[in-house]
C-alpha cells in the first residue's frame, strides 16, 4: 500500500524543499539611508522570483495603519515626505503591539507576502533584536544576519537628516550594540557592490 512504504528518494526531497520551511532566511538591518532597500532589491533580482522574496517587517504595520487612516499605502511604503509624515505615529502603534507579542509582526509580513512556498527570504528591515530572536527561535540554522553599514556622510549624501524623535528612537538604535552579525557589509559611495552580492548568494547555494 502506498500509505505503507518506507520513504524513497523522491519523498525526501519533497519534504526537504516544503513549502512551510526556507532553505535561507537573510535578516537585514542598517541605519536609515545605509542602503537596505539598495542590496536588498539587488538581491532579490539576482535570486529571482522563483525562489525568493522580499519580506518587509514594516508592510503589515503600514497597511494597517493606512486602512484605519484612509491613507494612501503604496506613498506609505515609498520613500517620500508622506512615509516620514505618520512615520511617528505608526511607529508607536507598533511598539504598542510589539510589547504584548514580539511576534506579531513577523508572523503577519511572512503571511502578507505569500512567503511560505519560497526558499529564500530576504527580510530587509529588520530592527530589533526581538525581530532576530523570533526568527532564529522560530527558523534556526537558516537565518543569517547581515548588517549594512555606511558613514553618516553618504547617508547624508543620500538624503538622511538626523531627526530627532526618529533616529534616537529604538527602532533605529535597538540593533546599535550587537557585534555577533553573519555578514557585515560597507555599503559606502566606493563599495564593490557585484563582491557583497557574491558573498551572500554563497550563501544561498
Ligand atoms: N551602493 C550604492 N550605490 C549607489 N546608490 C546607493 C547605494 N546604496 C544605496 N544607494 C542609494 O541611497 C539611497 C538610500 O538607500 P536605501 O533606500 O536603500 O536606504 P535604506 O537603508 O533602505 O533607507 P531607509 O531606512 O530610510 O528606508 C537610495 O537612493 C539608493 O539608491
Amino acid at each position: 500500500m502506498a500509505t505503507d512504504r518506507t520513504l524513497d528518494a523522491r519523498d525526501v526531497t519533497k519534504i526537504a524543499s516544503s513549502p512551510t520551511k526556507p532553505a535561507r532566511i537573510f535578516l537585514f538591518s542598517g541605519k536609515r539611508k545605509s542602503g537596505k532597500d539598495y542590496i536588498t532589491d539587488i538581491l532579490y533580482n539576482r535570486i529571482g522570483s522563483q525562489r525568493g522574496t522580499i519580506i518587509r517587517l514594516s508592510g503589515p504595520i503600514k497597511s494597517h495603519w493606512a486602512k484605519s487612516l484612509g491613507l494612501d499605502i503604496d506613498q506609505l511604503l515609498g520613500h517620500g515626505e508622506y512615509k516620514e509624515k505618520y512615520r511617528l505615529e505608526m511607529v508607536k502603534w507598533g511598539e504598542d503591539m510589539r510589547r504584548k507579542d514580539y511576534g506579531y509582526f513577523c508572523r503577519a509580513a511572512i503571511d502578507m507576502c505569500n512567503a511560505r512556498d519560497k526558499s529564500v527570504w530576504i527580510i530587509s528591515d529588520v530592527r530589533r533584536k526581538t525581530d532576530v530572536k523570533w526568527f532564529i527561535e522560530n527558523f534556526g540554522d537558516a537565518c543569517r544576519t547581515v548588517r549594512i553599514v555606511c558613514p553618516e556622510e553618504v547617508r547624508q549624501k543620500r538624503g538622511w537628516v538626523y531627526t530627532p524623535g526618529i533616529d534616537d528612537s529604538e527602532t533605529e538604535c535597538d540593533l546599535d550594540d550587537v557585534d555577533n552579525w553573519d555578514v557585515v557589509l560597507e555599503n559606502d559611495d566606493d563599495s564593490d557592490v557585484e563582491a557583497m552580492l557574491r558573498q551572500l548568494l554563497g550563501l544561498v547555494s
